[in-house]
């Protein structure tokens, strides 16, 4: 038996591993939110690893709110960057192993083809900036730590895009969504079995190292536009959904125009079919 500590465990992705929890009999988890494991305290993740036995931490504990980190930097940079970095001594100490998740939003859209995991990394919001300082601490102060960039996650649970999106369609007539932004939304709970299989894989590889960087989203491309259109389609709302360039919907972050994540790394890792987005979007719906 495997123990498996989840930080920030009633948030998105942390609910959607509980979801698929089961697939795994041989894993134990310990599942913590802010309440019984503030890991913005190192004196508080120190005696909680002093106190379980833990095989491997999955840190889902992270500051979200991408324009509120604008005007909130210190505490999305305590969150992102210095609560990863008392983990990751933590887990090192105690040789666990450490899966630290991350964002397309440490690129600046720029490019054209898809991301690989070597390419330059350059955040143009807070929020980016400090989940990029999250990644390097995660692999510099862990000799094996491993980070998993994911995109525009949404799921049954927490705050989301779709989710909102089904709530606007339901109060407005008319809804108006930016289309010059390109990524591939990332259902959570397919991500929650690929962080696991990535977990079950080192278990039963413990001589291969694993550490670095891997990318994981849904399969194919979309807008956020096109994203809101699908969701439509799929409620038979009638709300008239427009197309809006990104410059008609002013926020305080800057987001990427293009994130698209080339994903063979971990699909040749693992040897899994990703599936395309809006078959796992579709399952999702029918769970809202
Ligand atoms: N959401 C998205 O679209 C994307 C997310 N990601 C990354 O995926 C990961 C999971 O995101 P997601 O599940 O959506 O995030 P959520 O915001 O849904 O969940 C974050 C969780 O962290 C908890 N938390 C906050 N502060 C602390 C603390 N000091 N100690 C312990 N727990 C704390 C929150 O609790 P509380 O609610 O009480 O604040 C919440 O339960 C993050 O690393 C994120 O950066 C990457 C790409 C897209
Ligand atoms: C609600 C809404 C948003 N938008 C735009 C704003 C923004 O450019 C885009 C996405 O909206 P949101 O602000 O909901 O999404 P945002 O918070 O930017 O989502 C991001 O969250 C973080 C945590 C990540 O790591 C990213 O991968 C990504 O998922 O859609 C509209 O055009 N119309 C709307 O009605």
């Amino acid at each position: 038996m495997k123990n498996i500590l989840v930080t920030g465990a009633n948030g998105q992705l942390g609910q959607a591993i509980k979801s698929v929890a089961a697939r795994h009999a041989d894993f134990n988890f310990l599942y913590t939110d802010r309440e019984e494991l503030d890991i913005t305290s190192e004196d508080a993740v120190n005696a909680w690893f002093e106190a379980n036995p833990v095989d491997a931490v999955l840190n889902c504990a992270a500051y979200t709110a991408v324009d509120k980190a604008e005007t909130d930097e210190e505490l999305a940079f305590k969150l992102n960057f210095e609560a990863v970095l008392y983990l990751a001594h933590a887990s090192a100490k105690h040789n666990a192993a450490l899966i630290q998740f991350s964002t397309d939003y440490v690129f600046d859209g720029r490019g054209n083809r898809p991301y690989t995991e070597t390419d330059d990394t350059n955040p143009t919001s807070i929020y980016g900036a400090t989940k990029l300082r999250g990644e390097a601490v995660a692999i510099a102060e862990h000799p094996e730590g491993i980070v998993i960039r994911t995109s525009w996650l949404y799921s049954e649970f927490g705050q989301n895009f779709a989710k909102r999106m089904k709530e606007l369609m339901a109060e407005r007539q008319e809804l108006n969504v930016v289309f010059d932004q390109v990524g591939t939304p990332t259902y959570a709970v397919d991500l929650a079995g690929a962080a696991l299989a990535l977990l079950q894989h080192k278990f039963q590889n413990p001589d291969v190292s694993l550490a670095g960087v891997y990318h994981y989203s849904n399969e194919g491309v979309t807008s956020w536009y096109d994203f809101a259109m699908v969701i439509k389609q799929i409620l038979g709302s009638t709300c008239n959904v427009q197309p809006i360039t990104s410059d008609k919907y002013p926020t305080p972050a800057q987001r990427p125009a293009y994130s698209v994540f080339n994903k063979q790394k971990i699909k040749d890792l693992l040897g899994i079919q990703i599936p395309y987005w809006t078959d796992s979007l579709k399952v999702c719906m029918s769970k809202l």
